[in-house]
């Protein structure tokens, strides 16, 4: 009799020094090692499997090695999946094992000849003869994808341009006017922006049947609940803000994935703005998503908001595909509101209303008064590039940072992915299925002044309830590692972006042993939250201005969480300048207790050179 296993094994050009950080994180045997050399780049990798035989590894790894040989394109970059057939008798000696991958990147299949590569001595049974070799597990993440709403140009060009160009070039001082920033008149004229189908109909088959008019919102039930638990009015103090902001921040990450998987699609859908960055749908939709949202439910006062994205870019008969896009995305999130326990629009919203919430984040900033501080997409080349990004929603009140949510869909709760790609991490999670409740699908922390520190819940998903995401939810610690030669320090990825040579002397001066996380966006914040990394550290070149939307969510969670966040001179970031971090001494540098934090003022003391910047 003879058995037929399917090994399914992950094949990837990764340094064979990784294997245990990566078996770690797969929580499975490394039982094999690829290496082979074509077209002049060395192709290595590891061979992960569930087997325990030291067998089968070494059979994979010979099958695998021919197989890297034999191919005319080697992975050079990413990880590449495959699987394994292993064909044992019954006394559970191998008899042959055939492996197969393909790259992804040259969307060729590769695989081995099932005749060729049987080794054993024993006939093949039928099935196994029949089969060709599994070589294709699992595509990329991105050409998997099964949306699509590219909806089509002709309804967004039969919008009149003038009133579209106005719309978006209302300005905050005309907003904050007559508060609502585009006048009634206006607003009745609006066209009949041709209503996406596909949303009216998503919202009426979500919206919650059992919900009675006038029934509490999660948001008030959470201040009834902190009522009855009889805390003081300083206690409540931002709880319903919370709530509001944490739902909107989960509902505009959906958005923001589903951009991201059309992004990894079709990279057209980038754009440069005028000051060469990058800007995306996501960008414009998460904005009006979360700046509509906070305006329904604190519809008392005109909402106040320093937010990165302007509509200005979106002015133009050429935009208007983008228009387009950009209020079906909306809309298309907006139906999802249940999710959260927050009603449906009874309209959609026209493309004047969209343009409206985006303007709405306009304000100056500065020491008076309540507003909110918002970062759509941070991290927007790690968001086009399929690979972390952040949905940032700060509230400062008075000049003083209060709550931060910050949204990372794309932050694993293992910190030993973050060696590698995400979208190794994604491919590889779906062949290796998540072994933890729902944290694979994205991380959101939130904390409030006053509130019992940081927290952080998975990212809600249109098949996982709210509930079930609250039952998850986790207080988030900063690590508990004093000793810099245990510590891990993150950084932004671009060296543009911050002086990598700088961080790398003052680490050394630390004695901090391992190389730097680099990962894009505020997620790195979330890394130090949760424990995953002990320092920050981000030097803009030249004469970049940091702005408070970069930092304000996610100082404040690192902060709740235990952590401290100051600039180079050891003082506080101060959010209350303006929309930019005025009187920023050198860079930002953050640390997961008072202990590290004062090492590393003094090593940037000890090595600082300001002709280094
Ligand atoms: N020259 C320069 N120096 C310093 N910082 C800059 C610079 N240019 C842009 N930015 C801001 O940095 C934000 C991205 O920071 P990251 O930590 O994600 O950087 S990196 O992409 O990982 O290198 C990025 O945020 P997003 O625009 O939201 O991506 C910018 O606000
Ligand atoms: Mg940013």
């Amino acid at each position: 009799m003879r058995v037929l296993l399917r090994e399914r094994c992950l094949i990837g050009k990764l340094d064979f020094a990784d294997a245990s950080t990566l078996s770690t994180a797969f929580n499975r045997k490394v039982v094999g090692q690829v290496r082979g050399t074509r077209s002049g780049f060395a192709s290595s990798g590891l061979v992960l499997g569930r087997t325990k035989t030291g067998f089968l590894s070494q059979n994979v790894a010979q099958r695998s090695r021919k197989l890297a040989n034999s191919c005319k394109q080697t992975p050079r970059l990413d990880p590449v999946l495959g699987s394994v057939r292993s064909y044992w008798n019954s006394s559970g000696d191998l008899r042959s094992a055939e492996c197969g991958w393909r790259n992804p990147k040259f969307g060729s299949a590769q695989g081995s000849n099932p005749q060729q590569t049987q080794k054993g001595t024993g006939p093949r049974t039928a099935q196994a003869q029949q089969s060709p070799v599994d070589s294709v597990l699992i595509q990329d993440n991105a050409a998997a994808s099964s949306d699509s709403a590219v909806p089509d140009t002709e309804a967004a060009n039969a919008l009149p341009p003038r009133q579209v160009e106005e719309a978006a070039s209302t300005s905050q001082s005309e907003s904050e006017s007559n508060g609502r920033g585009i006048t009634s008149q206006e607003l009745e004229a609006d066209p009949t922006y041709p209503e996406a189908e596909s949303s009216s109909n998503a919202r009426s088959e979500r919206e919650d049947p059992t919900k009675e008019p006038g029934t509490t919102t999660s948001a008030e039930f959470s201040v009834r609940e902190a009522d009855e638990r009889g805390l003081s009015r300083g206690d409540q103090e931002y709880v319903r803000e919370l709530e509001v902001a944490t739902y909107a921040v989960h509902l505009a990450c959906l958005l923001s994935q589903r951009i991201q998987r059309d992004i990894l699609r079709d990279r057209e859908q980038a754009k440069l703005k005028k000051d060469q960055s990058l800007v995306t749908i996501a960008d414009y939709g998460v904005q009006a998503v979360i700046s509509y949202i906070l305006s329904e439910a604190f519809p008392q006062e005109p909402l106040s908001m320093v937010a990165e994205e302007s509509s200005e870019a979106l002015r133009g008969r050429e935009e208007m595909p983008t228009l387009r896009k950009v209020v079906d995305a909306v809309n298309d999130c907006l139906s999802n509101s249940p999710l959260v326990g927050l009603p449906v629009p009874s309209e959609p919203l026209s493309t004047i209303d969209v343009l409206k919430a985006i303007n709405r984040g306009a304000h100056e900033g500065g020491k008076k008064g309540r507003f909110w501080v918002l970062d759509p997409v941070d991290g927007t080349l790690g968001f086009v590039r399929g690979d972390q990004y952040a949905v940032a929603l700060a509230l400062v009140d008075q000049g003083e940072v209060v709550l931060g949510v910050l949204g990372c869909p794309n932050l694993p709760l293992r910190k030993e992915w973050m060696r590698y790609g995400h979208r190794f991490y994604r491919a590889a999670e779906a062949f290796f299925p998540p072994e933890k409740g729902l944290w694979h699908k994205g991380i959101v922390f939130r904390a409030r002044k006053g509130g019992d520190g940081a927290w952080a819940e998975p990212l809600i998903s249109a098949d996982v309830t709210l509930e079930s995401v609250r039952a998850q939810a986790m207080r988030a610690f900063v690590s508990p590692v004093t000793d810099p030669a245990q510590a891990t320090f993150c950084e932004p990825v671009e060296k543009a972006n911050s002086n990598q040579s700088l961080t790398a002397g003052l680490a050394q001066g630390l004695g901090i042993s391992t190389a730097p996380l680099r990962a894009y966006s505020m997620a790195k914040y979330g890394m130090l939250a949760k424990g995953d990394a002990e320092i920050f550290m981000k030097f803009a070149r030249g004469d970049y201005k940091e702005k408070i939307w970069d930092h304000a969510a996610g100082c404040f969670i690192v902060e709740e969480a235990g952590g401290v966040v100051t600039d180079a001179g050891g003082r506080p970031l101060d959010f209350s300048r303006g929309r930019f971090l005025m009187g920023l001494d050198r860079g930002i540098i953050a640390s997961s207790n008072p202990f590290l934090h004062r090492r590393l003022l003094a090593a940037l003391d000890a090595s600082y050179d300001s002709s280094t910047l």
